[in-house]
């Protein structure tokens, strides 16, 4: 179970600016005091009561936290400390500093195939230390994986808010992520389980290749609809003109509506788009 510290974090971390902000978190570059180290400070507004829509329930709070400990990977962030002040949780981790992949891709609009396999392999290798831990991320997208530095390949995992625990038996349906990479069992409230990160592996491999989101839509509820009806194609011939057969391949065995249907994750490593590099 996660113990908080419930000391101030001022007095062990010097604050700095904000880096990033999500629903109900802010995160901040911290420094710790007595190294001098450099830390991200995720400050995660706790909710106030039950009946509250705003804020975190401290239970979710205690379960990412709780996950985070478990894992412990070269491509998945550390959790460093963590503080519980009354109205708020304060987890300290692990700074990475080349940026979101979103960034990156913006920059470079796609990239060669082989750089997109790399990227891929690390966010598998990832996903099978979490996937061999029955432990799935469910908000899989590229904000989320964060690049160590702007030379390599090398990614991180960031933001385990929605990871869940898959038990034997015990249904999960009410997780929501964002819409382009949400995969279809979640548009339809049925159960999730380590494929529903499969597909999200599917959606940013096509977006490494192409640059184009394969479902998105004018709103919330074309994506919903394209997503449910599987609606995408290699078709658009502008972008995937020089994209290899197996590449198209890799992708076509992910962007499946049955989950039992997808690529695992170790299917995936051993695809011989990933295999030979
Ligand atoms: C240099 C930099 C810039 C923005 C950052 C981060 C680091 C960052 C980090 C983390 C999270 C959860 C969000 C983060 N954000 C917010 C945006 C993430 N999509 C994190 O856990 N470590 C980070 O370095």
């Amino acid at each position: 179970m996660a113990m908080f510290r419930t000391e101030s974090v001022e007095e062990f971390y010097q604050i700095g600016e904000d880096i990033g902000s999500g629903q109900f978190s802010e995160v901040k570059k911290v420094t710790e005091k007595s190294t001098g180290k450099d830390y991200a400070g995720k400050f995660i507004r706790k909710r106030r009561s039950t009946a509250s829509r705003r804020g975190v329930k401290r239970e979710d709070i205690v379960r990412e936290v709780s996950i985070l400990e478990e894992l412990s990977h070269d491509n998945i962030i550390s959790l460093h400390d963590a503080f519980e002040l009354q109205k708020e949780v304060v987890l300290i981790l692990e700074l990475v500093t080349g940026g979101e992949l979103f960034h990156y891709l913006a920059e470079e609009d796609h990239v060669n195939e082989e750089v997109a396999a790399q990227f891929v392999k690390k966010i598998l290798e990832a996903l099978k230390h979490m996937h061999d831990r029955n432990i799935c991320h469910l908000d899989l997208k590229p904000e989320n994986i964060m690049l160590l530095n702007r030379n390599t390949q090398n990614i991180m995992l960031i933001d385990f808010g929605l990871s869940r625990r898959i038990k034997p038996g015990e249904d999960i349906r009410d997780i929501m992520g964002t819409a382009e990479f949400v995969a279809p069992e979640i548009i339809n409230f049925e159960p999730l389980s380590l494929n529903t990160d499969m597909w999200a592996i599917g959606v940013i491999t096509y977006i490494l290749l192409s640059g184009l989101s394969p479902f998105l839509g004018d709103d919330q509820q074309e994506t919903y609809e394209n997503v449910t009806a599987i609606n995408y194609s290699f078709e658009d011939d502008d972008f995937f003109s020089s994209t290899s057969e197996l590449a198209k391949d890799f992708i076509d065995h992910l962007l499946l509506k049955d989950p039992r249907k997808r690529a695992t994750v170790d299917q995936c490593l051993s695809h011989p788009w990933i295999m030979p590099r």
